[in-house]
């Protein structure tokens, strides 16, 4: 049988910028609307401690877009020496500020802090990052709360490129909490059969082999091999990773985009994938935080 899908070097490419943009004016006119109601906009709080130059970027861009969808922006920068205490009490203040409907504490905190501590202490109401325990439990019992950023982000560009997701073999290699098992759960509630994979596993090869969809969230660079990719499979890329190359530094996802594309139906590229889609389905969490804490009935 010969599908057009299978056809070699045809991938399409998943635009993740333009469901981004897409996603984004939905939201601008919701933000105006929820003012329009409640007299005030809703409030995101970043929280970056240290001065990674990449956590920087990232910080910034969160900022710039939630200012540019109407939203207010708060953000907070904290030493490389703060203390674990300093950071708590900070989080705890954000959680008692009415104008703060999300906090997002940059992740990897530098070493000393505890993290998982850092997360349990935010509000899971305000948890826009959907990592406290609180919230994974919700999304592991089908319950409404708020879903990791990414994860939420790569379900939408399926549901876009697929349309039903019901019945297809899915395989998500990497198992974070921030990642890998919050997209499990996701597939697994649009009734995909799910495979998790990860360091540990064996013949990843064989498994990725025979998944429709490929979720790659590793963080190591282009290590899903493109002969890997069953002929027709989608795939989406999560990783980012900076390597030198001609000389310059490249973006480049966990997938041999090259090789994929040979053999996928569609993919998304790195960068233009998965990023964009990250920072608006954060923008996308804080109205819907925003609006259960008005009272307001949920968006679409
Ligand atoms: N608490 C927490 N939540 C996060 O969601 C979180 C985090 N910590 N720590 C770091 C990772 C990484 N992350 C990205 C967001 C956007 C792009 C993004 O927009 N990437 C652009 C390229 C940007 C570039 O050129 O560097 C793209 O793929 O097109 C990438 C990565 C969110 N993270
Ligand atoms: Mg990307």
């Amino acid at each position: 049988m010969t599908a057009a899908g299978s056809l070699p070097g045809r991938a399409a490419i998943i635009d993740g910028r333009a469901h981004a943009d897409a996603l984004g004016a939905r939201i601008a006119q919701q933000v105006q609307d929820f003012a329009g109601h409640t007299g005030r906009r809703p409030g995101l709080a970043v929280v970056l401690v240290g001065t990674d130059p990449a956590s920087e970027v990232y910080v910034r861009s969160k900022g710039r877009m939630a200012r540019k969808l109407g939203m207010e922006s708060f953000e907070h920068v904290l030493p490389e020496t703060v203390s674990q205490a300093d950071l708590l009490a900070l989080v705890a203040q954000l959680n008692a500020d009415d104008a703060v409907d999300g906090i997002l504490v940059q992740l990897p905190l530098p070493q000393g802090l505890d993290s998982l501590a850092v997360i349990e202490a935010i509000d899971p109401a305000k948890d826009v990052d959907g990592l406290h325990p609180v919230n994974a439990g919700y999304l592991a019992s089908g319950l409404p709360g708020l879903v990791s950023c990414t994860p939420l982000g790569c379900l939408m560009l399926l549901k876009e490129s697929l349309g039903e997701l019901a019945g297809l073999d899915a395989i998500v290699v990497g198992r974070s909490i921030l990642v890998g098992k919050p997209m499990a759960q996701l597939l697994l509630a649009a009734n995909c059969t799910v495979t998790l994979a990860h360091s540990r596993t064996v013949d990843l090869a064989g498994k990725v082999g025979r998944a429709d969809i490929v979720v790659a969230a590793v963080g190591s660079a282009e290590m899903i091999r493109g002969e890997w990719i069953k002929p027709g499979a989608t795939v989406i890329d999560v990783g980012t990773s900076r390597v030198p190359r001609d000389g310059k530094n490249h973006l480049v996802g966990d997938v041999d985009f090259a090789g994929a594309s040979l053999r996928a139906r569609a993919i998304t590229p790195v960068p233009g994938g998965v990023g964009p889609m990250t920072i608006m389905t954060l923008m996308h969490n804080t109205l819907i935080a925003a609006c259960r804490r008005a009272g307001l009935p949920a968006l679409s």
